[in-house]
């Protein structure tokens, strides 16, 4: 594996104010208007989640976001600056990504896969690799000692040799990481990062995203798992078939009747009408006078603990997978 050197980070460590501001983003696919006027920000040193049930549009919007769709509508903005609808402009510009399936190279080792995430901060060319001048392997050495500190960093440095898909799955998920962390972002996507983990796993993944927050860099994050988004997250976004209803602190989100209404399917007029201002009080769970608490709550339900999954992510190590 070669390739390397490096750019200045396009990251804000230190830096204050907005990190990504999305403003109106709509998504439509034919018909089906997958994303409706979503605005969003998060700004520098926060953690922020984003869930709704499934088909929402979570995905879709993070697609958006990082260049893999250009938005119908909407603008999204990087510190300030419009982001170009090039996936890799925008990785330049700072916003590196996880996906919901795991897409590592499962014949490459360790170390290469995160080599791989280096590229966009390496300015060598095919030629300079070719020749392999003194500049060229200064550079190289400099893209390896940066994947080695990503590798320590995310507990891995041990199996830099191993070949991807012989990781145990928690292990994979953390690889993704530390790849897209090799872009040096300012802001990290991470699209459901413990679909399919242990409860082992899990913490050690809370744990690992708020060491990259500390590091300076803010998140986004997509899950199911309630317990973990709302132990996590700074602020929690709500979609719903395509919608933001509602963004607030984990403590506000988790005790929105419109959000328990959501999860549990009631139809969408009554989720409307619920968000109405004063609605909630005729919304579901209300109606008996007694709001759900987390310990009545079924699964399924945004009760801490609980996972609204859509099930099947189990061990991968294969490129690619059905959703963007
Ligand atoms: N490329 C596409 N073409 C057509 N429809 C799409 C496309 N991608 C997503 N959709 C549709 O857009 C809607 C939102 O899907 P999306 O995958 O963004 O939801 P999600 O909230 O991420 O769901 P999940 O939690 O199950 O991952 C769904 O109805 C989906 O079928």
């Amino acid at each position: 594996m070669t390739t390397h050197t490096t750019t200045p980070a396009a990251t804000g460590t230190g830096e204050g104010g907005t990190v990504l501001e999305a403003t109106g983003v709509t998504m439509r696919f034919g018909g089906l208007t997958a994303v409706k006027s979503v605005d969003l920000t998060v700004n520098s040193g926060e953690i922020v989640g984003l869930i709704g049930p499934n088909g929402a549009g979570k995905t879709t919007f993070f697609n958006c976001l990082t260049g893999l769709y250009v938005p119908t509508e909407g603008r999204v903005a990087y510190r300030g600056t419009v982001l170009p609808s090039r996936s890799h402009l925008v990785t330049q510009a700072g916003i590196a990504r996880t996906f919901q399936n795991i897409r590592l190279f499962p014949n490459m080792t360790v170390l290469e896969n995160v080599l791989v995430g280096r590229h966009t901060r390496t300015r060598e060319g095919l030629l300079a690799a070719l020749l392999r001048g003194p500049r060229f392997k200064k550079a190289e050495a400099e893209s390896e000692a940066r994947a080695m500190e990503l590798l320590e960093f995310t507990g891995l440095a041990g199996k830099r040799d191993h070949l991807a898909r012989n990781l145990p799955y928690g292990e994979q998920r953390k690889l993704e990481i530390a790849r897209a962390l090799a872009s040096d972002p300012g802001l990290l996507l991470l699209d459901e990062p413990t679909a399919g983990m242990n409860p082992q796993e899990t913490l050690a993944t809370q744990e690992l995203v708020f060491a990259v927050r500390d590091q300076g860099i803010a998140v986004l994050v997509i899950e199911h798992d309630m317990r973990f988004i709302f132990n996590l997250c700074d602020r929690v976004a709500v979609l719903v078939q395509g919608e933001k209803l509602l963004e607030g602190t984990p403590e506000v989100v988790q005790r929105d009747e419109r959000v328990i209404a959501a999860y549990l399917g009631t139809p969408p007029e009554e989720v409307a009408a619920a968000s109405r201002p004063g609605g909630a009080e005729d919304g579901p769970g209300a109606a008996d006078g007694a709001p759900a608490t987390t310990a009545e709550r079924p699964t399924g339900t945004p009760d801490p603990g609980a996972r609204n999954d859509t099930g099947g992510h189990g061990p991968a190590g294969t490129e690619g997978g059905e959703k963007a």
